[in-house]
């Protein structure tokens, strides 16, 4: 028998404080005797990197950017997390398709049931029969970390040179913010809503307590 797979994912906008506590997860994970692949969208392949640095540089109309953003998924599902997951690797990724609903869905206000249409296209898994229907591939566990867009500029203001989302005015984050609400009443039990408007510790155990509710820390 394999092992299972087990597939996290950092969401939140810009900011918010993911990529602080990415690597020190994958570290309490790999304490549990784990293999961890540690990733991110859009990019975790060299395609995937070459259509990233397009996204994030170039002038596009928002259905271009949703393809490219789901097209970059795509090759990184089948590349990399796919085959991590049937070793039964922890995957943990630095965002995922959330994102792609928060900020092309809520923050240019592209057609939320055209990115349902995509997700369903690039995430399929191959059914088990007839029966059991279409399934997707979802993160087993999403951690929204949730900080008012006013306190993300503030944190980032000085800490990097913005690119084409991050240079984008606080309403385009409210609008983004909104779309990881509607997310999540989407599929609630997917997601952990991390309040990142505390400390770095605060927030810290708040992602841990998240983990390891659920075992797998
Ligand atoms: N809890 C926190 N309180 C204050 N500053 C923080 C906190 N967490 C992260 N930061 C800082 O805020 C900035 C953005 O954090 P980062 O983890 O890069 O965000 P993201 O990956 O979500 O864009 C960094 O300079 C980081 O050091
Ligand atoms: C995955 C994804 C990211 N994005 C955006 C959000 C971020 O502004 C940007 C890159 O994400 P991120 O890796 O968080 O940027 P950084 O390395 O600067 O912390 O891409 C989308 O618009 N749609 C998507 O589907």
């Amino acid at each position: 028998m394999t092992a299972q797979g087990l597939f996290i994912s950092f969401e939140g906008i810009d900011g918010a404080g993911k990529s602080t506590h990415v690597e020190a997860l994958a570290e309490r994970v790999r304490g549990t005797g784990r293999t961890v692949v540690l990733t991110r969208e859009p990019g975790g392949t060299p395609l995937a990197e070459k259509l990233r640095s397009l996204a994030l540089h170039e002038a596009m109309d928002p259905l271009t950017e949703a393809l490219l953003m789901f097209a970059a998924r795509r090759d990184h599902l089948q590349q990399v997390i796919e085959p991590a997951l049937a070793r039964g690797d922890a995957v943990l990724c630095d965002r995922f398709t959330d994102a792609t609903f928060a900020y092309q869905g809520g923050g240019r206000g592209f057609d939320w049931q055209t990115l349902s249409t995509l997700e369903r296209m690039v995430q399929s898994l191959p059914s088990v029969s007839e029966a059991s229907g279409v399934k997707l591939r979802q993160p087993d566990l999403t951690l929204w970390f949730d900080l008012p867009p006013s306190t993300a500029a503030e944190r980032l203001a000085g800490a990097r040179l913005p690119d084409r989302f991050e240079s984008q005015p606080i309403t385009f984050f409210e609008a983004v913010r909104a779309g990881y609400e509607r997310r999540m009443s989407e599929d609630p039990s997917r997601f952990a809503r991390v309040d990142a408007n505390q400390s770095r510790e605060q927030v810290w155990q708040a992602v841990c307590q998240s983990v390891h509710s659920r075992g797998w820390i």
